[in-house]
């Protein structure tokens, strides 16, 4: 038996790969899937009793979703002719997450565009948006049409709604979600596919290609079925991870992503 646990240790890759694929499916499976007052307690104790600032988490958190996007779509495989993205960003912390992924997406070789229709009026959302347009990421005013999407972007990030999403989708997110669903363009999500319940999911909603989980996965991406499905937020201190029995994986070495599936 190796050292790790369990596979008989032989020559054969195609067995050496079964052995790591059913070590990392066994690992993926013993996380925890958080319900949404819990995600929220977590998020709360990492401000309060841990002394972390929502700056600090969400420019780790948007960093990790950029990470994980370039890694899943490099720009040498993009179909346009542009790296060209669009990062649709919501009215709470996700949108926030949202701003940050777009500035390292184009500090990664990436042509975000932004669409930001509801702005906190607080400083550090202010900021963000400063640093986005010093960084001559373009700001849309309206959503594009379907269609024009498709054309034009090889990529939707969703970054409109995070683990505080509830009820019925309030304007002007209902008509963004609506054009959405109609897009054939990939849509990668932060955090959680917006519009769908963060514990339920939802049947007939958004359709994500990717979800980058942060933390840890929220119960609704049990019902995830695209293609890549990644961890991100690497700022879980030990104790509290244990407390919360949450099983995160380790992250490879200096890695700020986790590939779940
Ligand atoms: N610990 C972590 O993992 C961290 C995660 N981060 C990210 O933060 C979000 C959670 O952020 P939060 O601000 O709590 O919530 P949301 O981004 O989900 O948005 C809440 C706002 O959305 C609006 N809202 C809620 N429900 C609806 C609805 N049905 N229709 C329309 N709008 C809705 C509401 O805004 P209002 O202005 O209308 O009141 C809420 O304010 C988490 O998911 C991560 O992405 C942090 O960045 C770092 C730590
Ligand atoms: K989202």
């Amino acid at each position: 038996l190796n050292h790790r646990g369990g596979c008989p240790l032989v020559s054969v890759t195609k067995v050496q790969d079964k052995c790591f694929n059913q070590q990392a499916s066994t690992m993926a499976q013993s996380i925890k899937y958080l319900g949404q007052e819990e995600a929220q307690h977590i998020d709360e104790e990492l401000f309060s009793e841990y002394g972390f600032s929502v700056d600090q988490l969400m420019e780790l958190a948007g960093l990790s979703c950029a990470t994980a996007i370039a890694r899943a779509y490099p720009t040498s495989s993009l179909v346009k002719a542009k790296p060209s993205l669009l990062v649709i960003c919501g009215p709470g912390n996700n949108g926030g997450d949202g701003l940050v992924c777009a500035r390292h997406l184009k500090l990664f070789g990436y042509e975000p565009t932004i669409l930001y229709p509801k702005r906190p009026n607080k400083p550090l959302f202010q900021g963000l948006t400063t640093q986005c347009e010093k960084m001559d990421i373009t700001f849309l005013t309206e959503i594009p049409e379907a269609m024009v999407i498709d054309k034009a972007y090889n990529l939707v990030v969703d970054a409109i709604f995070g683990f505080s999403f509830k009820g019925a989708v309030r304007e002007p997110f209902g008509s963004i979600l609506d054009v959405l669903k109609k897009t054939t363009v990939p849509i990668a999500s932060i955090d959680i596919p917006s519009g769908w319940d963060v514990e339920e999911g939802s049947t007939d909603g958004l359709q994500p290609d990717m979800l980058i989980s942060l933390t840890a996965p929220k119960k609704s991406a049990s019902r995830f079925r695209g293609r890549y499905h990644y961890l991100g937020g690497r700022f879980v201190p030990p104790a509290l991870e244990k407390k919360y029995q949450l099983n995160l994986p380790k992250y490879s070495n200096t890695d700020c992503v986790y590939q779940l599936q």
